[in-house]
């Protein structure tokens, strides 16, 4: 149950601003809930100002999840974002803290060019989850170094099932050894974290370049995890600790660590069948103090 780092406690004088600015980019009509639940997610790990950008037919359906929430309507056609999204999106990147992009985008035009903005940007630490690793895997676009990172530039944290590893990689789910080998070589060779999702999950990392590739196994979660949505909080949570200064290593490790936390906590408490990402996602706030405690 040992946490992997620990957050430092709130003092009187922090306000919103101390707890940084994030931006969730995702959803489409259909699966306006992914992005919501990523959204809800960093508020519940202590972001101070949230928002999620998604393409405006879903805009009123991902604002009522939450009140505390901020929406941004981006380009739609067809309920997904359009080709012209990305240059609306690109005005707000540099007010951000941290982004997280993916949950229920697709991998149409729109997504697109959105993933390639974030991926060539280098001020903005960004979590690709979902259609974005989907997207970057049907584009080839982490098959030779041109997207590494140097030393100075924003953290890059992925964030795999199998099935997206699977097609990043090459390497098939059934080899569950072979994709945490895959995903530390690419780890290794372009200078991101990879969290390994799974039972357990795993993440792969350094905490600076001049380190080797390091693999962190989590002590946290459970197969009541295996659920519609729960991956969904994972990138709010990651997201929400980047904007908040961790590194993309230590906000990997400790986002993982508090999500398979809050997991083992709500299916205590609901059950394990019947547990979803929103009992998790509430959990998220009840348990978010043990980040720092
Ligand atoms: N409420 C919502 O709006 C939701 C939307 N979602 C979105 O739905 C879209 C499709 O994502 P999905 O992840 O469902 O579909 P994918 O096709 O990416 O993944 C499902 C497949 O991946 C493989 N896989 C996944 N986890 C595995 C594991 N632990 N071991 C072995 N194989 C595994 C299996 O082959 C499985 O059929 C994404 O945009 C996603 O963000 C999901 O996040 C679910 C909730
Ligand atoms: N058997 C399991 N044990 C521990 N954690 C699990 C298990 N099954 C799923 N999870 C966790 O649930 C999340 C599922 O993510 P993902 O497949 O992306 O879901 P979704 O896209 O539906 O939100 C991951 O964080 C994963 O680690
Ligand atoms: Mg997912």
């Amino acid at each position: 149950m040992q946490r992997p780092i620990k957050l430092r406690d709130r003092s009187a004088s922090d306000h919103k601003g101390t707890f940084g600015r994030v931006l969730l980019v995702g959803g489409s009509r259909g699966m306006a809930g992914s992005i919501s639940l990523s959204s809800v997610a960093a508020l519940h790990t202590g972001s101070g100002l949230v928002a999620a950008a998604v393409p405006d037919p879903i805009l009123e359906t991902v604002a009522g999840f939450h009140a505390a929430l901020m929406t941004i309507a981006l380009p739609e056609k067809n309920g997904s974002f359009s080709s012209e999204a990305w240059t609306s999106l690109n005005e707000l990147i540099a007010r951000q803290d941290a982004i997280g992009v993916g949950p229920g985008m697709t991998t149409n035009n729109g997504s697109v060019a959105i993933v390639e903005g974030l991926l060539r940007q280098r001020e903005t630490p960004v979590v690709f989850d979902a259609d974005a690793l989907n997207v970057i895997s049907k584009q080839q676009w982490f098959d030779d170094d041109t997207l590494a990172r140097k030393q100075d530039d924003a953290s890059f944290v992925l964030t795999p099932h199998p099935g997206e590893l699977s097609r990043l990689t090459g390497v098939p789910t059934s080899e569950g050894d072979g994709q945490l080998d895959a995903a530390k070589q690419l780890s290794d060779r372009l200078g991101i974290t990879i969290v390994v999702k799974g039972g357990p999950t795993r993440v792969t990392g350094r905490g600076s370049l001049d380190e080797p590739v390091q693999t962190y196994v989590n002590t946290t979660g459970n197969p009541a995890m295996a659920t519609a949505g729960c991956g969904d909080v994972l990138t709010g949570v990651i997201t929400s600790l980047l904007g908040q200064g961790l590194s993309g290593w230590d906000a990997a490790r400790l986002g993982v660590w508090i999500h398979g936390r809050a997991g083992d906590v709500a299916a205590s408490a609901i059950s394990s069948a019947g547990m979803t990402a929103e009992h998790l996602v509430e959990t998220l706030a009840i348990v978010a103090d043990e980040m720092s405690d």
